[in-house]
């Protein structure tokens, strides 16, 4: 089969920027070494990476790594615009001299993802239509700005953020341009807020760029609804794991993915708590998972 999929893995399983006590002590030299070791081809960007393309390109490159991809956190409905764009240029140039081709873009204005005590499931803001104008006008540039460097930005839809159900993933993408604005799918974020991660892949495929694998436990992800428990805190109990190790059937998406000839990275990224479920074993356990998959694929 003439699919084109690269396996990433983000830094979040050892050191979790959202969180920083989680993975304290891992270092970044840690990290990557053991992503190479699990045998993924590429990674994301978390605070212990460098910053100076030259110095992390040399980390990467002995390590057979590349960077997939990292997050810009955009504030287009709380923030002055050029603002934004000023940080988001920082970020794109970085990206496009470590060679990547995708940008991660989340609306985190009144964002309540890295807001511990908030409830997730009760108080995730819903933008109003002044919100959406100014939302999707400076996303679109945003869009703009990354072809520039010929790059494109792919939206990261989130839990405890305006953009997180089936709903608001269709009224973003029915609102902006496909040549300026492409989607990122990311399953666990998908099923833990109840959405069908199958009908979105089957209905933005065209748009989707850029794929993050997480699994969810059910139980758990149930226990952080019936307590209300912030993002944070279910994240801490253990909401997401790696793909093969939750409530999520990753047969057929990975099926459709390679059947359509998905084109792009395909990053895991299960943010827990590595002393609790180490790191590297998980990122192992995904990258057996992802490829007996892909290999049922390939015989088929
Ligand atoms: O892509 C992501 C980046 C993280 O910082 C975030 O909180 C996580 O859940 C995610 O999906
Ligand atoms: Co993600």
């Amino acid at each position: 089969m003439d699919n084109q999929i690269k396996l990433g893995c983000a830094p979040i399983a050892w050191t979790n920027d959202d969180m920083p006590e989680l993975g304290e002590t891992n270092s970044f030299e840690q990290c990557i070494s053991e992503m190479a070791l699990a045998g993924y081809k590429g990674t994301e960007i978390g605070n212990k990476y460098p910053r100076d393309p030259e110095v992390l390109k040399s980390y990467l490159e002995i390590r057979g790594l590349e960077v997939a991809s990292a997050w810009f956190s955009a504030f287009l409905t709380t923030q002055p615009l050029e603002e934004v764009k000023k940080a988001f240029i920082e970020h794109r140039d970085f990206l496009h001299a470590m060679g990547a081709e995708v940008i991660v873009v989340s609306e985190q204005g009144n964002s309540i993802q890295g807001q511990k005590t908030v409830p997730l499931f009760e108080q995730k803001p819903v933008f109003n239509e002044k919100e959406w104008k100014r939302f999707i006008d400076g996303l679109e540039e945003l869009g703009d700005l990354a072809a520039e460097k010929g790059m494109s930005i792919v939206y990261h839809h989130h839990m405890g953020t305006g953009v997180q159900t089936t709903e608001e993933i269709d009224r973003l993408m029915v609102s902006t341009d496909p040549a300026k604005v492409s989607l990122l799918f990311d399953t666990g974020h998908l099923v833990f807020s109840g959405e069908d991660p199958l009908e979105i892949l089957e209905r933005y495929f065209d748009r989707i760029k850029h794929v993050h694998f997480k699994d969810v436990r059910r139980d758990i992800a149930a226990e952080v609804q019936r307590e209300q428990d912030s993002f944070l805190t279910g994240v801490k109990k253990g909401a997401f794991t790696v793909p093969g190790d939750g409530m999520i059937d990753f047969a057929p998406i990975m099926n459709y993915l390679a059947r359509h000839q998905y084109t792009g990275w395909i990053v895991v990224e299960a943010e827990q708590d590595p002393d609790v479920c180490n790191a590297f074993e998980y990122a192992l356990k995904a990258k057996k998972h992802i490829d007996a998959l892909l290999h049922k694929e390939e015989v088929r």
